[in-house]
């Protein structure tokens, strides 16, 4: 029997450092939101069999009537309200899983250049492995500060690495590690740095430097030009 995997698509920030009226995930891109652009890529994609999509909680009904509705978003199953950080967000949405989930992907709602070749490879590696998420070495240096204008070291690039999302993992895995998180309150900026706090190993799978996170507004001048390109 094919894994059953559930795709948790964490939106429900309000996009303080792109500065916009509108939280960043509902701006346009080419006359769509840019998280229906995100969406579609995961509905289209063979291996997803559902969504759990969350938002911030005055935004539900507003998601279902202009977003889920209207693009025809067939494999979300529920639109939950989300909490005041990412981790609390994804949370929501993991609480929401069935049993009969296999592998559980979570992919920023804010993201909408993944490619269908990632996602296949970061689930394919999940089910291989348990978990792995999809990331880019670093290009330029990266200097460690001292906190009071200085350099206090210059890490090795070859070991480093920046995390995107889509990262996937086995349900029991990715409970387990939101336990032990709300236990210890453990806090970690992505759903990898939980399941690295329980010990267990994430494969990295390289993925796309074009798989952006929208976060300043250059970040919607490098997105218009992506799409042109398309
Ligand atoms: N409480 C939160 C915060 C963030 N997110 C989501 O997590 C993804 C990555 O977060 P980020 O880029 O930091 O979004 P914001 O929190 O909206 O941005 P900012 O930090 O600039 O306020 C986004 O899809 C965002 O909507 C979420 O679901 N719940
Ligand atoms: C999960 C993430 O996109 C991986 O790069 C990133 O850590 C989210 O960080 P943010 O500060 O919530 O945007």
């Amino acid at each position: 029997m094919n894994p059953k995997v559930v795709a948790i698509i964490p939106a429900g920030g309000s996009g303080r450092r792109m500065q916009s009226r509108n939280p960043k995930q509902y701006l346009l891109l080419d006359g769509k939101p840019v998280l229906v652009h995100t969406l579609l890529r995961l509905q289209q994609h063979s291996l997803i069999d559902e969504i759990l999509l969350v938002v911030p909680e005055q935004d539900r009904s507003f998601v279902v009537e202009n977003i889920e509705k209207p693009y025809r978003l067939t494999k979300i199953r529920e639109v939950i309200s989300g909490g005041k950080e990412r981790q609390d967000s994804v949370r929501n949405g993991l609480a929401r899983v069935g049993d009969d989930c296999d592998i559980i992907v979570v992919h920023d709602g804010v993201r909408p250049f993944v490619a269908e070749e990632t996602l296949s490879q970061v689930i394919g590696a999940a089910l291989r492995f348990g978990a792995a998420i999809a990331g880019v070495p670093v290009t330029d240096t990266v200097k460690q500060s001292d906190g009071a204008g200085n350099i206090s070291r210059t890490l090795n690039r070859e070991a480093l690495w920046l995390a995107q999302t889509p990262q996937a993992f086995g349900r029991r895995i990715l409970q387990e590690a939101y336990l032990k998180a709300a236990e210890e309150d453990f806090h970690g900026t992505d759903d990898a740095s939980l399941v690295e706090h329980l010990g267990i190993p994430v494969k990295l799978i390289p993925g796309s430097y074009r798989n952006i996170k929208i976060t300043t507004p250059d970040d919607l001048v490098l997105a218009g030009a992506f799409l042109k390109q398309d």
